[in-house]
């Protein structure tokens, strides 16, 4: 039975997110409070049928971290398949997601990505030829779309759905709009109360009211956080608690999760991206700081590792993790 089918009632899931969510990302989350499901960040399918999917930091798992589903980014649906039998010979993932949202200028060029839902005929194709690699589940995370036109977006959810896709996400904004506007909570409702599969919100989730409001208002069975889990790696705890008894637990202080995902990072990722993986983050994390990017640059100049261990924790032994929500306010 599909793993999505058997979660009851509600679910919470980790956003993928290139360059973040890695292992040891995923390690710091779970050192705080699990989400129900952990996605990779984006697996280029490309890669990992011609490169060696074994040596591959993208790809460093563990046991422990079930249920964890593994994205997928491409558009030839033989890739798809070639690289899911790969995996399958050499990786425990728990299901297949196919990226048909992200809007990144480079993804969006090699027609990767949202670009693929101008062709849902396509996205069938792809879905198809995974479930042919697979037993495990498929799903698929999406956008609006090029526009915002509900009807249109429920024909193409209706499409892969009818493909074969047991869960799809949705982050409802255009693949023009970036993050520019609020995420169109509404689609997701439509979604919600027209797909026969479970739907999973995304989209602008920075406190655990906000986790609760989606759920109530939109009518969808799961929600992903991405940057709010950069800034707050333990929101999953506090969206549980929040979700069960209206309790937000105290945070931790300011300079343990980068402690912590510091020591996770040495751990679990090869030496020669290490710093690069903990800085990408650390960019994120800062912003729960007014003076975050002032701090951000300070770090950056110093290049010893425990040097700059020891200047994180001067920093923000003077600083306080505010009340949600937890916002960035720039990207990247
Ligand atoms: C730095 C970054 C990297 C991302 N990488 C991916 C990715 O690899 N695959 C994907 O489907 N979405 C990716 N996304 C989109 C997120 O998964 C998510 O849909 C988006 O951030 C909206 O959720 P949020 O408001 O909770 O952040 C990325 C977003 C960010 C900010």
């Amino acid at each position: 039975m599909s793993i999505y089918k058997k979660t009851v009632g509600k679910f919470l899931a980790l956003a993928p997110m290139a360059g973040l969510t890695h292992l040891a990302f995923r390690e710091l989350v779970s050192f705080y409070g699990r989400p129900d499901f952990f996605f990779t960040e984006m697996l280029n399918v490309r890669a990992i049928v011609y490169q060696n999917p074994e040596k591959d930091s993208y790809l460093i798992t563990t046991e422990k971290e079930s249920p964890l589903i593994a994205q997928l980014t491409g558009k030839d649906p033989d890739l798809f398949y070639l690289a899911v039998k790969r995996l399958e010979e050499i990786k425990n993932f728990d299901g297949y997601d196919l990226n048909f949202g992200c809007a990144r200028g480079a993804i969006q060029r090699y027609g990767w990505g949202v670009s693929l839902m101008r062709e849902p005929s396509l996205c069938a194709e792809i879905v198809k030829a995974v479930k042919e690699a697979t037993l495990k589940p498929v799903s698929a995370k999406i956008r609006s779309g090029f526009e915002h036109n509900p009807e249109k977006l429920l024909h193409f959810a209706q499409t892969i759905v009818e493909a074969g896709v047991e869960l799809i996400t949705l982050h409802p904004r255009t693949a023009q709009e970036g993050f520019k506007r609020p995420a169109r909570w509404e689609e997701i409702k439509i979604l919600a109360q027209n797909i026969p599969v479970p739907v999973c919100g995304n989209g602008d989730i920075f406190s655990p009211e906000a986790a609760r409001k989606m759920l109530e208002v939109t009518g969808c069975q799961g929600v992903m956080i991405g940057r709010a889990a950069l800034l707050r790696p333990w929101i999953f705890r506090d969206v549980k608690s929040f979700l069960e008894d209206n309790q937000i637990p105290p945070s931790p202080s300011p300079w343990e999760a980068p402690l912590k995902h510091w020591d996770l990072i040495k751990n679990f990722l090869p030496e020669n991206i290490q710093i690069k993986r903990f800085e990408l983050w650390l960019f994120w994390y800062l912003q729960n700081f007014a003076f975050g990017l002032h701090y951000f640059r300070e770090i950056k100049k110093e290049k010893d590792p425990n040097k700059k261990l020891a200047l994180i924790k001067k920093i923000l032994e003077k600083e306080k993790i505010k009340s949600y929500p937890a916002r960035p306010y720039l990207l990247r």
